[in-house]
């Protein structure tokens, strides 16, 4: 059972709204020339990965008070519900066990009483045997020819973190073309397929219920193409495989269960690139480096269950992000990684994030009086810094920010990682700093400009500073430190759901809109005028008939 806690009543929340008023009145500034030691106190390091979180708005009183609300909430036992394999997702009756797709020790892991490490070793044993015949050439499509393009048809969290994974280790990549195909916009899977060969692609349909109308749609296109090729439907076989729980909706989707890789009701769909899901991972950087992403994610797990809350990664972030959320009312969290590999990374987190936490009912059922889950949003380095960065350093909203670098970049050329790790250490610095009016007056006046000039032109080129970073710098992004990096990011989120009461493991508000399309769709296949919605509704469905 995880335990339930209204966070606002506790004697810690109490404490840390005083200790707010106090600590508001500080800049971050002064907190640096207060204490010198910020930076050793407040970072942590696990193993190649370096998180420090100075530059936020804290001081110790802060961060005391902060564990002890994650103490008085029982985050422990929380923690130790979800390893156990208890059925935290209690909405959906299931328990929460990404964490036993990368369980590298093996330990026993039960669900109603069954070990499920010999499942999870099964398949795993089959994507690499697979996964090492397409990629050695030995697996041979209808025509006799190897697979050299593979299409991974998915959606939400059976697309974004195969998606976001394949690109963070491009570096890691082997021949094989990687592509992904997730909108129902047919225009995705059209221009997706021009100019490959069916006799050289193979397709994964992933899809943990196999009935999402977009998967299936996409699905069944993409079928359509294959036989239009010429191709047999016995030849369906060497080409389509499936990455699901559901075996009769494979089965009927006519893909033979021969070719399912099979998953579990226990694997949330945005914590699935560990599973099946991520066959088109290991098809792109091969079952070893697959396995290394899962031991580094395993790494962070047991660093995450073993490790007291003051020096333990993901609480730390967690409890900063609770920081700002509740107390200053920040709204946002931008994920910024200094690192074009992992030009996905945030997107890949606003469903992680998003979907998890977005929730406004307690696990009473009642809605709650407080704020949850932030709106994740962000963009790679520098490319960032020329668009919204601006209303980082001047705008009125409080932006908390996640900066990501890794100190050795893969594409070692000329200086150009020098030049982007010091726009990585600047932009930090900046916002903490900011600019005062003497020094740009000062600089003003080195220009040559008049007073009056220098009166008018000032405050627009102040910046107050104060803006909270965290900066997260890691050795190299390999298998291994992408794997403890991700699953920080998933722990943070369960930490912020525990101390926010809430279910972070089900994503019912996803479901009303399908479930309108799903009364729309017929609506749209006929020409006849439509009168069952509200006034906009219909009339934006009749426009698009007279169109159309
Ligand atoms: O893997 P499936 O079952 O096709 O679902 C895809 C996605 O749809 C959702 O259920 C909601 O959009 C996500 O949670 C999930 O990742």
């Amino acid at each position: 059972m995880l335990p339930n806690i209204d966070f606002t009543t506790t004697q810690s929340y109490k404490y840390l709204a005083d200790h707010y008023i106090d600590i508001v009145s500080k800049s971050l500034k002064e907190l640096f020339e207060i204490d010198n030691q910020r930076f050793t106190k407040f970072s942590l390091q696990f193993e190649e990965i370096l998180l420090d979180y100075s530059k936020n708005r804290i001081d110790e009183q802060t961060v005391a008070l902060l564990i002890q609300l994650a103490k008085e909430c029982s985050v422990n036992k929380a923690i130790e519900a979800m390893f156990s394999g208890e059925k935290i997702n209690a909405t959906e009756g299931r328990p929460v066990l990404h964490i036993a797709l990368r369980n590298r020790s093996n330990t026993p892991i039960y669900v109603d009483g069954k070990d499920v490490m010999p499942d999870v070793n099964r398949v795993l044993e089959q994507m690499k045997t697979f996964s090492e015949e397409i990629i050695s050439g030995s697996w041979k499509g209808y025509t006799g020819k190897a697979i050299t393009d593979v299409v991974n048809i998915g959606i939400g969290g059976s697309d974004l973190g195969p998606v976001m994974v394949t690109e963070a280790l491009k570096a890691y990549k082997n021949h094989l073309n990687m592509h992904f195909v997730s909108n129902v916009d047919g225009t995705h899977i059209v221009e997706t397929l021009k100019g490959l060969n069916p006799e050289t692609t193979l397709f994964l349909i992933a899809s943990k219920t196999f009935t999402t109308q977009e998967t299936m749609g996409n699905g069944h296109s993409a079928r359509d193409w294959f036989l239009a090729s010429g191709a047999k439907e016995s030849d369906v076989a060497k080409h389509f495989a499936a990455l699901s729980t559901n075996s009769e909706g494979v089965s009927k989707f006519g893909i033979d269960t021969k070719n399912m890789f099979e998953f579990w009701d226990w694997v949330g769909g945005r914590y699935s690139l560990w599973s099946a899901i991520g066959l088109s991972i290991v098809l792109s950087i091969g079952y070893e480096n697959f396995t290394e992403l899962l031991a580094g994610a395993h790494a962070m797990d047991n660093h995450f269950k073993s490790t007291e809350l003051e020096q333990n990664l993901p609480v730390a972030l967690a409890l900063v992000g609770i920081w700002y959320n509740n107390f200053f009312e920040s709204e946002t969290n931008a994920i910024l990684p200094y690192d074009q590999y992992m030009h996905r990374f945030a997107a890949y987190f606003q469903q992680g994030d998003m979907e998890s936490n977005g929730k406004h009912v307690d696990r009473n059922g009642k809605p709650v009086d407080y704020s949850t889950g932030p709106i994740i949003w962000g963009e790679p380095g520098t490319n960032g810094q020329h668009a919204f960065y601006q209303l980082i350093h001047q705008g009125t909203k409080l932006i908390p920010c996640d900066f990501i670098a890794p100190a050795i970049s893969h594409n070692p050329l000329g200086e150009h990682h020098q030049m982007l790790l010091s726009n990585f250490f600047a932009q930090t610095e900046a916002l903490m700093n900011g600019k005062t009016h003497e020094v740009v007056v000062d600089e003003l006046k080195k220009a040559g400009k008049t007073d009056a000039e220098i009166e008018k032109i000032a405050p627009f080129k102040e910046f107050e500073g104060n803006r909270p970073t965290n900066s997260i710098l890691l050795k190299e992004i390999t298998p291994r430190s992408l794997g403890s990096l991700i699953a920080m990011y998933e722990h943070k989120i369960f930490v912020q759901g525990i101390i926010w009461n809430i279910y972070s493991f089900d994503q019912w508000g996803v479901e009303l809109g399908k479930q309108l399309a799903g009364k729309i769709l017929p609506e749209l296949r006929t020409d006849d005028e439509i009168t069952s919605h509200d006034s906009s509704t219909n009339g934006l469905i009749n426009q698009y008939k007279a169109w159309r």
